[in-house]
């Protein structure tokens, strides 16, 4: 079994007991009472370097990385820096995320937020947008393309926006077939954990002109975002970097500024 697979097992565990708990109608009924999805494609597109800042507290490569006990005074920091959308990681066993941190995130800030998980079923897809976000994660190693175009479109009819994640030639051929108007492409493959900072280099040639392009991963300051914008990216998407910085209004502001025009 692959890291990946096992995060997924574990998540399909996590995911039986929320269901058991809340029927699939009473999410259904709660989506009427959450405000339209924000749309981070215009902030995305415009000129210069968007960033995406992560909320994450460990991660299965590099274990603890931050405590973060209020995850929405790390988010209105985020947003105080300019960041044009802000990711929350709601995974809880490797990851130590939750929704009630994306809830948290949700009544603080006014961004575009993402739930970052590992997404397998309809039912997580509309968890996410009855907790507010805007965004969802849809990771194509994780998905026959059956259950990639069924979860895209579902995301797409509740006026959300897909990241749709990639780590090679063929996951990103399958990306643009379900209809990805916006591709991550992970510099880490989730299957050995393993990073390669040059795969987005390979893979921006194989995107069109207006698919939105998102260097995720691995970005360890402005260096990296310059680097990453230089090749093509429109977007950064940081984690382990903002998490860890004293000063993540500054740290995003500083990786805006460096892929040249300021946003
Ligand atoms: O902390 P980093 O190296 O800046 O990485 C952020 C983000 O790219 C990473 O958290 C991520 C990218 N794709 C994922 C899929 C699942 C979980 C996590 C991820």
């Amino acid at each position: 079994m692959s890291v990946l697979d096992e995060i997924v097992a574990g998540v399909r565990a996590d995911l039986a007991v929320r269901q058991a708990e809340v029927s699939e109608a009473a999410l259904r009924q709660r989506l009427a009472d959450v405000s339209p999805a924000l749309d981070p494609m215009p902030a995305f597109r415009a000129p210069g370097l968007s960033v995406i800042a992560e909320v994450k507290r460990r991660s299965p490569s590099k274990g603890d990385l931050a405590e973060i006990p209020d995850p929405a005074a790390l988010a209105g920091a985020y947003a105080a820096g300019g960041a044009a959308a802000i990711s929350v990681l709601t995974e809880q066993r490797r990851f130590s995320g939750s929704l009630a941190d994306l809830e948290a995130v949700r009544a603080a800030v006014p961004t575009p937020l993402l739930r970052k998980d590992f997404m397998v079923t309809e039912y997580q897809v509309l968890e996410a947008r009855a907790a507010g976000a805007d965004l969802v994660l849809l990771i194509v190693a994780a998905l026959d393309d059956a259950t990639l175009r069924g979860l895209h479109d579902l995301a797409r009819g509740l006026g959300m926006t897909v990241l749709v994640e990639v780590h090679d030639e063929p996951e990103t051929e399958r990306a643009l077939a379900a209809g990805a108007q916006l591709v991550g492409v992970n510099a880490r493959n989730l299957k050995t954990l393993e990073v390669h900072p040059e795969v987005f280099g390979q893979l921006v040639k194989v995107l069109p002109d207006d698919v939105v392009k998102v260097a995720e991963s691995g970005i360890s300051g402005v260096d990296d975002a310059a680097r990453y914008a230089a090749e093509g990216a429109d977007v950064v998407l940081v984690g382990e970097a903002l998490v860890k910085d004293g000063d993540p209004t500054a740290a995003v502001a500083a990786m805006r500024s460096s892929g040249g025009g300021v946003r």
